[in-house]
């Protein structure tokens, strides 16, 4: 009874996100009583579809697909600098390239769902409530991260079939990507020690920019290095509102993250300093260099909410909010990179 109870708990979750499917669902009843099998075919056919898409969903929401952008944008940046610097870019190896980053960023979401409800830090108000809902079982979460990574390992050879770049090269960079995906949280837990933003700006920057970057040249460079700091600040700002939005029960669960060490009113300079920062850089692009790397300044006026949003401590989806901006900050980059005039961008 409780069984069913909860399942029919996480369909009405994973049936209000699907616009508009109970109607569809309606007609699909009246139509088995039509059916050559008779009603009872049908229907068992449907509802086994029907669970299928459920569980699909559930899957769906439990990699917490919001935050895509912080992975997919580093690789289209990584992209842009080949084409503009390097003069190429093979769109079949960006598109395995991004698939790559986006299923290890993916898998690091499950780890992280896992760990968190084990640990005992996800609870009914978390952001993350797939194992706290039971919307899906632990075991499932394992099965689906255990197959995002080989899948991930499955692209990374075909990468390495595609690019010039040397095998230990990639590895380096590939499993450098994988083991910080699962460092994360799973193992030592770096994000229990206050380490987990640094991961992040670490991965989420330099190292998915130069994974993207060295794939579609064959060599690794320093130049995406620099590149990738306007907006793995940028991303790293998207963390920084999760933690801070979860200092109290993070603080409770016994774990130490960087917002609990600096406290609320450092949290809220330091979010600006990683919000703010990367448009003075673009300024100082745009002004030295060329006026294309003004285009990210586009997004400053969705900036500004956000900054009073976390000053009047209102953290409820800042960190979905910051996602959505830094997808734009990173298409508009992208874009002044690809914009610029032969030769006016900086290079080593
Ligand atoms: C270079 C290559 C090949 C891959 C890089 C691929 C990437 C970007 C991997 C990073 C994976 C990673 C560290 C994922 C963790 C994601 C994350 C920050 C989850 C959020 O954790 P919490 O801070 O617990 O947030 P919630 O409170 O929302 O659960
Ligand atoms: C779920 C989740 C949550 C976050 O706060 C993230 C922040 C930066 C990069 C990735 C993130 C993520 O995948």
């Amino acid at each position: 009874m409780a069984k069913e109870l909860k399942q029919s708990r996480a369909e009405t979750f994973v049936l209000a996100g699907s616009n508009g499917q109970n109607g569809q669902q309606w007609q699909t009843g009246l139509s088995d009583f039509n059916h050559p099998l008779g009603p009872n075919h049908k229907s068992r056919m449907s509802r086994v579809a029907s669970d299928v898409r459920l569980k699909c969903a559930a899957y769906v929401l439990a990699l917490r697909p919001w935050s895509f952008s912080a992975s997919l944008t580093p690789v289209a940046l990584g992209g842009a600098l080949a084409y503009k610097l390097e003069g190429s870019v093979d769109l079949v190896i960006l598109m395995v390239c991004a698939v790559t980053v986006l299923v290890v960023h993916g898998a690091g979401n499950l780890v992280n769902t896992y760990y968190d409800f084990s640990k005992g830090i996800d609870h009914k108000k978390s952001d993350d409530r797939t194992l706290v809902d039971e919307i899906l079982a632990p075991q499932d979460v394992v099965m689906f991260g255990a197959l995002l990574y080989s899948l991930g390992c499955l692209c990374a050879t075909l990468l390495y079939f595609l690019s010039t770049l040397r095998l230990e090269h990639l590895a380096l960079i590939y499993f450098g990507g994988l083991s910080s995906s699962f460092l994360y949280t799973g193992g030592i837990g770096l994000k229990y020690v206050a380490l987990g933003d640094v991961v992040i700006l670490i991965t989420f920057g330099p190292l998915a920019v130069m994974f993207s970057h060295a794939v579609q040249v064959g060599y690794l460079s320093v130049l995406p290095l620099v590149y990738a700091i306007p907006l793995a600040l940028n991303t790293e700002a998207i963390l920084h509102s999760n933690n801070t939005r979860d200092m109290d029960s993070d603080k409770q669960a016994g774990i130490v993250t960087l917002a609990i060490l600096i406290g609320p009113t450092l949290s809220y300079v330091l979010y600006n300093m990683l919000l703010f920062v990367p448009y003075v850089l673009f300024c100082l692009l745009a002004t030295r260099y060329t006026i294309s790397m003004a285009l990210p300044l586009l997004t400053l006026p969705m900036a500004f909410p956000l900054e009073k949003h976390f000053r009047s401590r209102c953290y409820a989806k800042i960190p979905q909010k910051t996602a959505k901006l830094n997808l734009l900050m990173g298409i508009f980059y992208v874009f002044g990179i690809i914009l610029a005039p032969p030769g006016s961008l900086p290079s080593l």
